[in-house]
């Protein structure tokens, strides 16, 4: 069983507030919103406004992953917007544990990224400050890429990590998670699924037969 979220950077943005309401009352377990700033990652894309807009829309969980250079600045302003949990990339320029409990601080769910490249032991002295760990099964910063295949072997080593720790963390995949990788993906111990234009905003599948047909892989 995994939740399925949102990639909402992904969705049809003239048609953002229809969308988050079919999905509402579809299967969707949270949204995920992708902040850039155009220096960790070479793109924009949504801002605290957006959150704000669609917050009355939906009582579903707003997951805001900021890939961003610097973390810090941007916590209270996404935790006034409507976030219900944040994450921050380990390889921004911050203080790991203390934007973590920053972010626990304001009773918001606290959430370390990894890109692919990065190893998991940089997680190892924060473990206890961590409710997810969202694994980049690609580079971040754009939809539409191929799936690195050796985060299967990460995804299955955090799990193992996490349990040898007795730890009660969520493990998050974000990049191609399509309906061919989920399977893999879950099996190896991913229980959020952020899905984009490999699984839920597809061009020939309608919105809300997508997220039953999601629902049917990840709700099992
Ligand atoms: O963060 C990203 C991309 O950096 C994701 O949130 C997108 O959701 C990608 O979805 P796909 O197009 O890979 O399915």
């Amino acid at each position: 069983m995994a939740k399925i979220g949102a990639s909402l950077m992904c969705a049809d943005l003239g048609r953002l507030v229809e969308s988050v309401q079919i999905l509402n009352q579809g299967n969707v377990d949270f949204f995920h919103f992708d902040i850039m700033d155009g220096i960790f990652v070479p793109n924009f894309s949504m801002g605290p406004d957006m959150l704000k807009r669609l917050r009355p829309q939906t009582s579903k969980p707003f997951d805001v992953h900021l890939m961003v250079e610097e973390p810090e600045r941007f916590i209270d302003m996404f935790a006034d917007a409507g976030a219900d949990m944040i994450s921050v990339h380990a390889e921004s320029k911050l203080h790991l544990q203390r934007v973590l409990q920053s972010i626990r601080d304001r009773n918001l769910k606290a959430g370390v990224a990894l890109n692919p490249s990065t190893p998991l032991c940089m997680l190892d002295y924060v473990l206890d400050s961590v409710d997810y760990v969202c694994l980049m099964t690609v580079n971040p910063g754009f939809a539409g890429q191929k799936f690195i295949p050796s985060i299967f072997g990460k995804i299955a080593d955090l799990r193992q990590k996490i349990k040898a720790n007795n730890l009660d963390i969520s493990i998050q995949v974000d990049g191609n998670i399509s309906l061919a990788n989920i399977p893999l993906v879950m099996e190896k111990g991913a229980d959020m699924l952020v899905c984009g234009t490999s699984s839920l905003f597809l061009p020939d599948v309608k919105l809300d037969q997508a997220v039953a047909d999601l629902s049917e892989y990840c709700h099992k």
